[in-house]
């Protein structure tokens, strides 16, 4: 890996996932803005390298489907409150980066047209093609997938060239470091023996998506300040998945 100081891309177009849990910082539930703030300066950093960038963000800091059905809420049901919640942490990150000179387009999956574009293929192209960053919204669209799933699938769609999950641990290790303390990290790792060891990096719908489609994917912790434009220049502390 190259040295974290470096200042040169190595992607044309990326996508970053961002953790929806992130987004509360040290509050129990929902949007913490100082933190918003801070993460959208990272994205903002990172667009300032003349990287194209789309982002996914998450929604577990609101709603979560299942946690959602537990109390009784039928799952699809669930899992629609947590689409929703991810539109709204969509909203408040583009905010955010607007508020810092970054133009920013929110395309959501499912239709609300008072709120936000929808989004289509074409119309994501054609903003990341003018530079704009594009935060897709409500996931997949449909319930029983997570925002996981939609960072594969959108990254594909759009051509990116990479997948960068900036998540709440600093890569992937041989077990779930929040539970395991044997576990050990790895630099990087392939697809495949991330399928043979079942290590848990993304749900298993996102990372066939990307196995079967080549797509690297990049982990590393969102809470370290400046990871987001230090990995897209090959430096900071990450685990790099390719085929
Ligand atoms: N082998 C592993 N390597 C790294 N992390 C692992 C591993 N197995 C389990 N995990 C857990 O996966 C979690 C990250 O995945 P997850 O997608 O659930 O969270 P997230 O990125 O915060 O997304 P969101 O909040 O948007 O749902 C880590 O916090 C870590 O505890
Ligand atoms: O395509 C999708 C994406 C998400 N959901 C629901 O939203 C929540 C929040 O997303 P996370 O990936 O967990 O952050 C998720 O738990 C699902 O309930 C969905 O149904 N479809």
């Amino acid at each position: 890996m190259t040295p974290a100081s470096a200042t040169t891309p190595l992607y044309r177009r990326v996508l970053v996932k961002v953790s929806g849990e992130a987004l509360m910082g040290p509050s129990a539930f929902g949007l913490h803005q100082p933190t918003v703030d801070r993460i959208a300066a990272d994205l903002a950093a990172a667009h300032a390298l003349g990287v194209e960038l789309a982002v996914v963000v998450g929604g577990g800091n609101i709603f979560r489907g299942v946690q959602v059905s537990a109390q009784g809420v039928d799952r699809a049901t669930g899992d629609y409150m947590g689409m929703l919640a991810t539109v709204m942490n969509a909203l408040a990150l583009a905010a955010a980066l607007m508020r810092q000179g970054v133009q920013t387009r929110v395309l959501s999956a499912l239709d609300m047209p008072a709120v936000c574009e929808t989004y289509t293929r074409p119309r994501a192209l054609a903003h990341l093609d003018r530079g704009r960053v594009v935060i897709f919204a409500a996931g997949t669209g449909n319930p029983f997938f997570t925002t996981d799933t939609a960072a594969a699938l959108r990254a594909i769609e759009t051509g990116c060239d990479a997948l960068l999950k900036a998540t709440q641990v600093d890569g992937v290790y041989t077990g779930d470091p929040k539970t395991d303390p044997t576990a050990t990290r790895f630099d990087r790792v392939t697809h495949d023996e991330v399928l043979q060891r079942d290590l848990k990096v993304m749900d298993a719908a996102a990372f066939a998506l990307a196995r079967e489609n080549a797509l690297p994917l990049i982990v590393f912790s969102i809470h370290e300040p400046g990871s987001i434009p230090a990995v897209i220049c090959g430096g900071g502390r990450a685990t790099i998945v390719t085929s």
